[in-house]
């Protein structure tokens, strides 16, 4: 397995144990879609696996070890809420510098204009923002990709493009793809598994 969670459980508080003894994982080459209501515990499992949560028993482990404690972390979270997951003190530029230098035809595809790299996360739109995260995250020591509903806030011809692209460095760099998602439409257009969250 390339990422797993083995037997974790966690919960916000002791008595209200979202994730359950939860086997899941993603295979060397796989692209992974995981559905299943709103509320189930998808977020919670995605940031347990990027190691943002520390399970309360079992164990997340990447080609076979525990994520790195320190330094770039190989399993790359993207959020559904790209404001949350910036310094709003930072210029968009340090923050993007901070985990690598892409060059000025990457940002290009990625729809990003060299300008913003000088603004403050509050300056750009929710769409914007979400295409710089997203550029942030493909960082070169990237090996595997958690999209947790990154694409809600973009209109359909922004989403199919950064898919488009996404898919392109995921084929070319062989990296890893855990996709959440409310719509299944999505899931089976980019994944070559859909794995519903309730039956874990
Ligand atoms: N930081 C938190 N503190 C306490 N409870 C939380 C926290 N984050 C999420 N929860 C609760 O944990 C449960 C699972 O939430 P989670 O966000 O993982 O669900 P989800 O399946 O991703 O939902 P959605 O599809 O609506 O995004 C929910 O009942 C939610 O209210």
């Amino acid at each position: 397995m390339l990422l797993e969670a083995k037997n974790i459980s966690f919960g916000y508080s002791p008595d209200n144990i979202i994730i359950n003894s939860v086997n899941f994982g993603v295979d060397k080459g796989e692209r992974v879609a995981l559905v299943g209501p709103s509320g189930c515990g998808k977020s919670t499992l995605s940031q347990l696996l990027a190691g943002y949560l520390e399970p309360i028993s079992g164990q997340i482990l990447f080609e076979g070890k525990p994520l790195p404690q320190k330094g770039y972390c190989p399993v790359q979270l993207i959020y559904q809420h790209p404001e949350k997951a910036v310094n709003p003190r930072w210029k968009l530029g340090q923050t993007l510098n901070e985990a690598w230098t892409p060059d000025d035809s990457f940002l290009s595809d990625m729809g990003i204009e060299k300008e913003w790299l000088n603004r403050y996360p509050t300056e750009l739109s929710g769409g914007e923002l979400q295409r710089f995260c997203i550029a942030r995250a493909l960082g070169p020591g990237t090996k595997f990709i958690i999209a947790d509903e990154m694409s809600t806030m973009l209109d359909m011809i922004t989403q199919a493009q950064i898919w488009e692209l996404m898919l392109k460095i995921i084929q070319k760099r062989n990296l890893g793809l855990l996709v959440i998602t409310h719509s299944l439409d999505l899931a089976q257009r980019i994944c070559s598994r859909v794995v519903n969250f309730e039956e874990l």
